[in-house]
């Protein structure tokens, strides 16, 4: 099949040398050093799906037509990378592989002629360098209709990537939406402090701060009316518990997703944005639970504050893991003895 993939960073090269593995006729656009080293070598991949060096066409914009186009840019560069290609888009299925909730709704803007399928990656993967990605966890992609009448697109896209991975059907994509995006917490901390996932989970500071974002998370979301699809180990079930049970009792959530993600040191997609200079994807994330709460007449403060950490990280380089305890402890814990504590200490260590 003729497979277009936009945006062939972690996920997007992932998906472009699985498919040119498999016999496809696969294009990608990039940008930059990574468009240069592909161009120039061909796109590697490494790590969890075995090796190999997919040599494939790679522009900064399509000059072909496909029979089907994976977007697998951050979320705030999908509609640009869509509309660069509009007219060879036009009515030509697209998946959108994005966390966050706005992937479909900016899809739609862009290319309102497409069936829409939403795609959320439960495998992990790193863009080490120009032209190299490595799958540090393998997992499955889930793909589930974004758009109405999407039906025969969405069995398209199952036929090419279901010999490739493990492919999850979903019926319900705002709801698998929300899942991915409670996992997704473990992105920021590592983005502020430079700390992979699993090593920001065994911190008990940060697993603290971890917990407690998403505890105001799971909040906001039943403020919200949200549903979560079973996706991974988030599923209703779980956030119930997230939501009820005291903080300390709560880790065991994350403690999960963490170890979910193997022994290989995951940075998170966020991370990988700031160590290489470019906008992060986080006001899509923590920043979209702030924007739900201010939906739903609540705050999220928590959320707010990361969010705005990360963008302190990216500006001015990473803070230590007990100069973000400390802040969180200032702001979500005014009252509790830990709360005071850290504040007289100026630090908190748990
Ligand atoms: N990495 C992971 O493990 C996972 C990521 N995700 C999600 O998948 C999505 C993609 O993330 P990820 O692969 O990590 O991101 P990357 O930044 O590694 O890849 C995105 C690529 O798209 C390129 N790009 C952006 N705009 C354009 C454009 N207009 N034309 C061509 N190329 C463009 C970027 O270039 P440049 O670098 O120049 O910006 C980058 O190379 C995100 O929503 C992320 O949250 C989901 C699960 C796991
Ligand atoms: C789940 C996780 C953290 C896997 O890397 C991810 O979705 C991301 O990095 O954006």
């Amino acid at each position: 099949m003729r497979i277009a993939v936009l945006g062939a960073g972690a996920v997007g090269g992932t998906l472009a040398a699985l498919l040119d593995r498999a016999g496809h006729e696969v294009a990608v656009t990039a940008r930059g050093a990574h468009l240069a080293a592909i161009a120039e070598r061909g796109l590697s991949l490494r790590g969890g799906w075995g090796e190999h060096v997919a040599r494939i066409p790679a522009a900064e914009r399509l000059d072909r037509s496909p029979e089907l186009a994976i977007v697998a840019t951050k979320a705030q560069d999908a509609g640009g990378a869509i509309a660069a290609g509009a007219e060879l888009l036009a009515g030509v299925p697209l998946v959108i592989v994005q966390n966050g909730l706005s992937g479909i709704d900016s899809a739609a803007a862009s290319a309102p002629s497409s069936p829409l399928i939403g795609g959320l990656a439960l495998f992990a993967a790193s863009h080490l360098e120009p032209g190299l990605v490595e799958v540090t966890a393998p997992g499955a992609l889930l793909l589930a209709p974004g758009s109405r009448g999407a039906g025969a697109a969405l069995a398209l896209a199952a036929r090419a990537l279901a010999p490739l991975l493990p492919v999850q059907l979903g019926d319900d994509l705002r709801a698998a939406q929300w899942s991915k995006l409670l996992v997704n917490q473990v992105n920021a901390l590592p983005a502020v402090t430079g700390l992979s996932v699993q090593a920001t989970v065994a911190h008990t500071g940060l697993l603290r701060v971890l917990t407690r974002s998403m505890q105001e998370a799971a909040r906001v979301a039943a403020a919200s009316g949200a549903r979560f699809a079973p996706l991974g180990v988030v599923d209703e079930r779980a956030v119930a518990a997230l939501r009820t049970l005291p903080t300390a009792l709560a880790a065991a959530l994350p403690r999960r997703m963490a170890r979910s993600m193997g022994d290989v040191p995951n940075p998170g997609s966020t991370l990988q944005s700031v160590r290489r200079g470019v906008p992060t994807e986080i006001d899509h994330l923590n920043g979209a639970i702030v924007d739900a709460a201010r939906s739903a007449g609540l705050q999220a403060p928590v959320n707010a504050a990361i969010t705005a950490m990360v963008h302190e990280a990216a500006a001015r380089g990473f803070l230590s893991p007990d100069e973000v305890v400390a802040r969180i402890a200032a702001i979500d814990a005014p009252q509790t003895r830990l709360g005071a504590l850290a504040r007289r200490l100026g630090g908190a260590r748990g």
